[in-house]
């Protein structure tokens, strides 16, 4: 299973560096096999090397350039990064990403072979028009996308369940995985108020291969407990 962390806009430099560094003892400690994944704020971003992979919550779709508050590819390979999230809704509806700029990312670091978490969720008010228009609205997210591509993972993460608290019921959560993986084989993972009381309910769930966790996982020690659960199911 993918358990994966993605710290937003949260943690500074050095406390990264020790979250990666106690996931890592973790790690070793359980002799953990899930592959583990931490999305630190860029300034955060450090050569790692580990059983966790560092990934970017965001690049600029350039190797360099005149992009003024971005970076690109040669500030990633910098910190061996070779991991990006593409299409987080928090890119999508609060900077304004349009899916042809999202797209036109996820070509470019796939040209570069990145392992991309692509995120794909609609907003509550489509939700609430029913499954069918939910579904039209999640294809549209898939526009201009390589969903055969071999690095990619997907994220299912419903807008309206992002740091509100909210979840999909299991059943709800099963049925649009199930769904999903009908568009592509790629692992596909539930994000969206993931908590560590939560976590083992929704890693059970048809389809779902996983989480991608925001403030549920900040606190290091949750975010462990995540990984042991993963490890349970594995080992039951
Ligand atoms: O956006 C998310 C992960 O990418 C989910 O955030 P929360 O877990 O805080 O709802």
């Amino acid at each position: 299973m993918v358990i994966a962390s993605n710290l937003k806009t949260n943690l500074t430099r050095e406390k990264t560096i020790s979250y990666l560094m106690d996931v890592e003892n973790f790690l070793d400690e359980i002799k953990s096999n899930q592959d583990v994944y931490v999305f630190p704020a860029q300034s955060s971003l450090n050569p790692h090397h580990g059983k966790v992979t560092q990934g970017a919550q965001n690049a600029y779709a350039t190797k360099n350039g005149a992009f003024t508050g971005e970076i690109g590819l040669e500030q990633l390979e910098e910190f061996d990064v070779k991991t990006i999230l593409i299409g987080h809704s928090e890119r999508r509806h609060i900077l304004g990403e349009t899916q042809e700029a999202i797209a036109q990312k996820f070509n470019f670091y796939k040209t570069q072979g990145f392992k991309i978490v692509y995120c794909v969720g609609e907003p509550l008010e489509v939700r609430e028009e029913g499954e069918d228009v939910m579904m039209k609205y999640l294809e549209l997210q898939y526009e201009g996308i390589d969903l055969d591509y071999e690095n990619l993972i997907i994220a299912y993460e419903p807008v309206w369940a992002i740091g509100t608290g909210k979840t999909p019921t299991l059943e709800d959560i099963s049925k649009i995985h199930l769904k999903l993986k009908e568009k592509s084989s790629a692992p596909l993972l539930y994000g969206g108020s993931v908590k560590v009381d939560t976590a083992l309910d929704i890693l059970k769930c048809d389809g779902v291969d996983g989480v991608l966790v925001g403030s549920g996982a900040l606190k290091v020690e949750n975010f462990c407990k995540m990984i042991q659960f993963a490890d349970e199911l594995k080992n039951n």
